[in-house]
């Protein structure tokens, strides 16, 4: 039987536990999920007929506070996705130090395919269908590939029609107008970048370096904006159905506007734009390479062909452990998706923060928070990573796990479960 995604994420968890001397209470209790639930929501499509979509929702560890973690909308989720996505999201607050655990939700639905009412009615049953697991100090969720402020609204509001009072906290990602904060919106890209400028010298990249990205939604276009602004040049995007080149560089506002109004490849053609299969970014000519869609991007089989030094992790999971020890043994840099991508729920968690205390702060200080943050861990990552001579992912868990193990003992030895 082939490994699972899960048993996949696993192996990084054993590797950072031959760096530290634990008790075995920490990996026993690290390598289950806690609690997947699942159900089929059944919603009335517009035309008057009814149909059933398979949903999960799973809290992985919730060690060092309520679990926290987006909702996916895509046709290809599964529970081996859901857990593996919430795995990480441990791992990922405890990197960034955030007093959560790690959740994950996905309905298996093409939301692309769903009017806007039935997408609402599918959001709102979502909610109804999980209410008893989330909550403001519970399990939070937020977006996630093909979810967005607007959904998480819907969600909101369903959750206060369901418990008879507004509570803004249960869940991050809302629009402004609904207790959202500023900043959530590139909040993603924007710890990335922050990560990368911070590391400039050390990773031999700056403004001028070519950089191409695959996925051009929330977390891809909002990077390449950044980047673009400080002079990175953005030689290639692709997205779900097309991919674009240039040597040159494509200006962000063509390729916002182009995918906005008639789709990336109505670029193709003009000032020196070439087509390019979605799946051979990887193989672009570019200093860095930034995943910003789905998990499996580079695997044993394309690892060779990446040109790129360096590999922004936006997206969670986008290298196999196979293809992470070729990039290693390449001299390719890696930064993590545990640490690269953290920005989201960092600013996630100052919502609930923000919601919490009914005090609202300014965009500027949000940026300075997140680049404190990203900036203090990504640097003791690097620290770690250079003592130890070992990858940046390999430091990132180390980092991490030595927070959620103080935790984990900290709780007890005699805890039990029962879910
Ligand atoms: N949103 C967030 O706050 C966070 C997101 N992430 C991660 O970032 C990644 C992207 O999420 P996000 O930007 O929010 O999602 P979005 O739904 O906003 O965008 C997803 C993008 O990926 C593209 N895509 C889907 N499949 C493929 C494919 N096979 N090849 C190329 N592109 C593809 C989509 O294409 P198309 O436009 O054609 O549909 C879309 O442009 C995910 O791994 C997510 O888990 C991580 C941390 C936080
Ligand atoms: O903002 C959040 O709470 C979680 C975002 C998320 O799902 C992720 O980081 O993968």
């Amino acid at each position: 039987m082939s490994a699972t995604l899960l048993d996949q994420a696993l192996t990084r968890l054993d590797d950072a536990a031959q760096h530290l001397k634990l008790d075995p209470d920490v990996l026993e209790k690290l390598k289950y999920p806690r609690e997947t639930t699942k159900t089929r929501l059944l919603i009335r499509m517009d035309d008057g007929s009814r149909k059933s979509f398979m949903a999960w929702r799973c809290r992985y560890d919730d060690t060092r506070g309520p679990t926290k973690g987006g909702i996916r909308f895509h046709p290809d989720a599964t529970v081996d996705e859901v857990e593996t996505l919430a795995f990480w999201m441990t791992f990922k607050c405890a990197v960034m130090n955030l007093p959560y655990g790690g959740g994950k939700g996905a309905v298996q639905v093409d939301p692309r395919k769903l009017s806007k009412a039935e997408l609402e009615r599918l959001s709102r049953a979502y909610m109804q269908a999980f209410s008893g697991i989330i909550g403001p100090d519970r399990d939070i969720p937020a977006p996630d590939v093909y979810t967005n402020a607007m959904i998480m609204g819907w969600m909101a509001d369903e959750y206060a029609s369901i418990v008879g009072r507004v509570s803004p906290a249960v869940i991050t990602g809302k629009p402004i107008a609904l207790g959202g904060s500023l900043g959530r919106d590139d909040a993603t890209a924007r710890g990335g970048f922050y990560l990368l400028r911070h590391l400039e010298n050390e990773l031999g990249v700056g403004p001028g370096s070519r950089v191409a990205i695959q996925g051009f939604g929330n977390a891809g276009s909002h990077m390449a904006r950044l980047l673009a602004e400080i002079g990175y040049r953005i030689v290639a995007v692709s997205d779900s159905r097309h991919g674009v080149h240039s040597a040159a560089g494509i200006p962000f506002d063509r390729l916002i506007e182009a995918k906005r109004d008639a789709g990336l490849a109505s670029l193709v053609g003009s000032d020196g734009v070439g087509a390019l299969v979605p799946g051979d970014i990887v193989g672009v000519d570019c200093d860095v390479l930034v995943p910003a869609a789905l998990e499996n991007l580079i695997h044993a089989d394309n690892a060779a062909s990446v040109k790129a030094k360096v590999i922004v992790e936006l997206a969670n999971g986008p290298i196999t452990p196979a293809a992470d020890d070729l990039l290693s043994a390449r001299g390719v840099t890696v930064l993590p998706d545990i640490l690269a991508n953290a920005g989201g729920v960092t600013v996630s968690y100052f919502e609930w923060v923000q919601n919490r205390q009914g005090y609202y702060w300014t965009v500027a200080e949000i940026h300075e928070r997140l680049k404190a943050s990203m900036e203090a861990e990504g640097r003791a990552i690097l620290e770690r990573a250079s003592e130890r001579k070992i990858t940046m992912r390999s430091a990132a868990y180390v980092h991490a796990l030595g927070r959620l193990a103080e935790a984990i003992e900290a709780h007890g030895t005699q805890q039990f479960f029962t879910s």
